[in-house]
């Protein structure tokens, strides 16, 4: 029987630690690796960072842009980089933010959470903002494929809050409405459900939004966003013991050497667990 997206989370997280590295092969970032902006760099760049993180690192998250801006060839890269990651034990949240029509929706969740799908991942990032119930497609799929989802709620970026703060005619926050559509799929379930949302660790007191989910909280912002580790228990209160933090430029501009890339992911796993006590 395949476990849950949210049991293999857990346990992963107990195991290694909740920091989540972000794969983002910025241009930048591989012009700083000494890299050019192409299909070798792409492949060094990705190889690099799987070979010194797989093996101790709880959960990645790969951008899909930063690779479909090389076309198919940087799909293939991808690819591989899911199937590496994930048998040296770590768990992939493939950050593509799809969301459509529902019909359209269920193309999008066969490319990442069909089990045999070339692009399978344990989870995927979606956006709701076609409806929370236009997720259904991907929403049932996830739980047939032991995967999980991680929906949009209220993003790091300042620009968000017009929609995701944005005061619904029964008094609620948009944002709010996507927590407790979350909390109604988790319900139940132990350790915790397997369909998260995405809270920005840049936000500050979020004391007015019910983040008991019963599920994890990706939390993009600390490094190159500027939120800190040490900022995790204000902004989460509770849930913090749910929160799954993503670095991905504060991780990778240590590299291109392995050991600088280890000892960065080591630092920010430190200062997490210190912050939220895990
Ligand atoms: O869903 C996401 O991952 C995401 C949501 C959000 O609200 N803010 C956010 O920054 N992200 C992603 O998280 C990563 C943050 O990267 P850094 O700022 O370099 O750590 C990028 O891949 C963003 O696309």
């Amino acid at each position: 029987m395949t476990l849950s997206f949210g049991t293999r989370l857990r346990s992963a997280m107990d195991e290694r630690g909740p920091l989540c590295v972000g794969i983002d092969p910025h241009a930048s970032l591989l012009d700083s690796w000494g890299l050019a902006d192409d299909i070798a760099g792409l492949e060094r760049f990705t190889y690099t960072v799987v070979e010194a993180l797989a093996g101790t690192v709880a959960v990645f998250k790969p951008q899909a842009a930063f690779f479909e801006r090389f076309g198919s060839r940087g799909v293939a890269v991808l690819e591989r980089a899911v199937v590496d990651l994930r048998e040296a034990g770590g768990l992939v949240v493939m950050d593509a933010k799809r969301g459509d029509i529902g019909s359209t929706m269920a193309a999008y969740a066969e490319a990442f959470l069909r089990k045999d799908s070339p692009l399978f991942s344990d989870a995927l990032t979606v956006s709701p903002y076609l409806g929370y119930g236009s997720l259904k497609p991907a929403v049932d799929l996830a739980r047939e494929s032991g995967a999980g989802l991680f929906v949009l709620a209220l993003t790091s970026n300042p620009e968000g809050s017009e929609v995701q703060r944005a005061v619904r005619e029964d008094g609620r926050t948009v944002g709010a409405t996507m927590l407790a559509h979350l909390a109604e799929e988790n319900a139940g379930e132990g350790p915790m459900g397997s369909f998260g949302a995405v809270v920005g660790a840049t936000l500050g007191d979020l004391s007015a939004f019910d983040l008991d989910i019963n599920g994890p909280l990706l939390a993009p912002g600390i490094g190159a966003q500027g939120a800190t580790p040490a900022d995790l228990p204000a902004v989460f209160g509770a849930a913090v013991r749910n929160v799954v933090p993503n670095v991905s430029r504060g991780v990778l501009k240590a590299g291109p050497d392995a050991t600088a890339l280890r000892a960065a992911a080591e630092r920010y796993a430190n200062e997490i667990r210190a912050a939220v006590g895990a």
